[in-house]
């Protein structure tokens, strides 16, 4: 019987005297390499977090206290200290355990969201409810890293918290040093200074107690017990050490071990290296182009080497600025170094985006400025979930005026399409690329009005249209193939640059039967809707179908898995047109996946 087998309630965490208390840390951190490292997840920062997360759990009464953690990717050990140590074998698989704080999994869990710099908001709200229903009694305790720190919504918070002494809010600061690299800027630089430094956090109205030593269990619950009654709002500054105790990770330069695959437990590895993405594409095509033009400067939201700037990084490292997790200030000092003369190339994962909306339409597309966007993780991304499925950026982006949304379908595609996107000087473009090893390139039969022909039946071209936005061009044209074989003549084109939509597109799809299209983004306001308001403007009376995602939150699992439920894949695409063309009766070959 191990010690984590004993902790089945608070009191029986309690009672661990410290030695125990060492010998219950250890065992965590045992079970996350020995799960995480098959599953994959997030296994450095959950490492850091063990003990913290047993002082947390000893010291305050979740849920009646409520724990709430920023972006939420270390919350593992939370999980395995509120009964769920059972659901890591199928840690973020279908139907298993999110890789996120999830209220449908437990009444500990109080935020699902995994984008960073909310938890302050959050406890904010939390705390004035809980006040005004006269739950003084109840403890609001967000958990925030250093990383997340840096983003602009948890000043906006503390700018509130600050000012409200009745209301105990207490913020325990995870500061490992590290968003993925070392986190930069002012305040990383004040929260190294060393305890000897006066705090900003009190001139904000704050209460400071730290540094505290984040891998020492009593250490920690001493601090947390003064903050607890402390009666007013509370920095509580924790150091800790990301990928703590799991040598490969405390010794990877690059994350710390942020986030694996499935890895060799021996050396956090992973078995071979996979095939080539597309973001290594684009990062390879960007530092040549770099090379090329000398205005061209890139920007990350703290994610450098997720998003593929790294080989731009390294060769010009005067050009390449890491603003921390910080997407709206990314967009509108994108919009000053464009107005400066320069052509900014702003690198962020599509779901992100969401976050800077306001600031890519009225700061960089108002002023048409030449910045340029690179979506990664565009479209389903799949093990972390439904705030991480990059779906929304087509729709959302199709309401700027002025911008335009490239979808390279191949690796050709993305350097071409990268290419008139960093020489566009007269307003912004984006280029959106899915969480995906990129395939073989797909050659077009013809090109006429900047619409690549790939596929036209001979016996009778003129049936169906098919539209499909970068990547689904392979789906499309298998579809297009085994509709062939029902007798059924079909047309695959991509326009390339999908929004707004190419003027020459109604005047094609007059000349089929139905017009079908086709994007790994929500169908409501994206590609398909656009092209449909388009042929309805002109006249143009086919029927057009938009097959894609559903406006909906969808659950983590595996980007080819979900791709085929949202109909997605080429029996999905075929099935669609044979319903819509009244041959529903024919069965579809269901094999294979995207
Ligand atoms: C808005 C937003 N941008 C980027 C990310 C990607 N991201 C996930 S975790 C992370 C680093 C977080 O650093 P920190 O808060 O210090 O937590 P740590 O991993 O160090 O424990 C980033 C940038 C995100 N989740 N949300
Ligand atoms: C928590 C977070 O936002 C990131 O760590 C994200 O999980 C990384 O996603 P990828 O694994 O697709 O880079
Ligand atoms: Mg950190």
């Amino acid at each position: 019987m191990t010690t984590l087998d004993t902790i089945g309630s608070r009191e029986a965490l309690r009672s661990l005297d410290q030695g125990r208390l060492l010998v219950l840390a250890e065992e965590i951190r045992a079970f996350l390499i020995d799960k995480v490292t098959r599953t994959g997840g997030h296994l450095g920062p959950n490492l850091g977090a063990v003990e913290l997360t047993i002082a947390l759990h000893r010291v305050f009464d979740s849920p009646r206290d409520a724990i709430v953690f920023d972006t939420g990717h270390q919350a593992y050990v939370h999980k395995v200290l509120t009964g769920r140590v059972k659901g890591f074998d199928r840690l973020r698989r279908p139907g298993g355990l999110s890789g996120y704080p999830s209220r449908a999994e437990s009444e500990h869990d109080w935020v699902e969201n995994s984008h960073a710099s909310t938890s302050l908001s959050y406890a904010d709200g939390l705390a004035k409810a809980f006040a005004l229903r006269g739950q003084h009694d109840r403890r609001v305790v967000a958990v925030i890293g250093d990383g997340a720190l840096t983003g602009g919504m948890a000043w906006e918070a503390l700018n509130n918290i600050g000012s409200a002494q009745d209301r105990p809010v207490i913020i325990v600061l995870n500061d490992n040093g590290r968003s993925y690299a070392p986190t930069g800027g002012g305040l990383a630089e004040h929260l190294a200074a060393g305890p000897g430094e006066a705090n900003f956090f009190t001139e904000l109205g704050l209460a400071y107690l730290g540094p505290v030593d984040g891998h020492d269990t009593p250490e920690i619950e001493r601090a947390l017990c003064r903050a607890r009654v402390l009666d007013r709002p509370v920095v509580v500054h924790v150091r800790t050490i990301k990928g703590k105790g799991y040598p490969p990770a405390e010794a990877d330069e690059a994350d710390c071990l942020h986030a694996v695959g499935t890895v060799d437990p021996a050396t956090g590895r992973p078995a071979s290296p996979g095939p080539p993405t597309w973001t290594t594409v684009f990062g390879q095509e960007l530092l040549r182009l770099a090379e090329k033009h000398d205005e061209l400067v890139a920007i990350t939201a703290s994610m450098l080497r997720p998003t593929g700037l790294n080989p731009m990084a390294v060769a010009f490292p005067g050009r390449v600025f890491d603003v921390g997790i910080a997407e709206q200030h990314a967009v509108t000092s994108a919009a000053g170094l464009a107005m400066g003369g320069l052509h900014p190339v702003v690198a962020v994962y599509a779901t992100f985006l969401s976050r800077a909306f306001d600031q890519v339409l009225m700061d960089v597309g108002l002023h048409r400025l030449p910045v340029t966007f690179v979506l990664d993780r565009a479209g389903i991304t799949g093990p972390d979930g439904p705030s991480h499925h990059g779906m929304w950026d087509l729709a959302i982006l199709s309401a700027v005026p002025g911008l335009r949304v490239a979808a390279p379908r191949d690796a050709t595609g993305l350097r071409q399409l990268l290419t008139e996107a960093v020489e566009c000087d007269h307003g912004a473009t984006v280029l959106r690329l899915p969480k995906a090893s990129v395939g073989g390139d797909i050659r077009a039969l013809a090109t006429m009005d900047g619409i690549d022909i790939l596929h036209r039946s001979a016996a009778r071209p003129l049936d169906v249209l098919l539209l499909p936005v970068g990547p689904l061009a392979a789906a499309a044209l298998e579809a297009a193939a085994e509709l062939e074989r029902h007798g059924i003549g079909v047309t695959v084109a991509d326009p390339r640059w999908v929004l707004p939509v190419n003027p020459a597109l109604p005047g094609i799809a007059a000349r089929h039967a139905l017009a079908v299209s086709i994007e790994d983004g929500i169908r409501t306001g994206g590609a398909g809707s656009a092209l449909a308001l388009a042929c309805a403007d002109a006249g143009v009376t086919t029927p057009v179908h938009a097959l894609g995602l559903p406006r909906a939150y969808l659950p983590h699992g595996s980007r080819g898995t979900l791709l085929v439920q949202a109909g997605l894949d080429a029996a999905g695409i075929t099935r669609a047109v044979l319903q819509r063309t009244g041959r529903a009766d024919i069965p579809v070959d269901t094999e294979g996946s995207p």
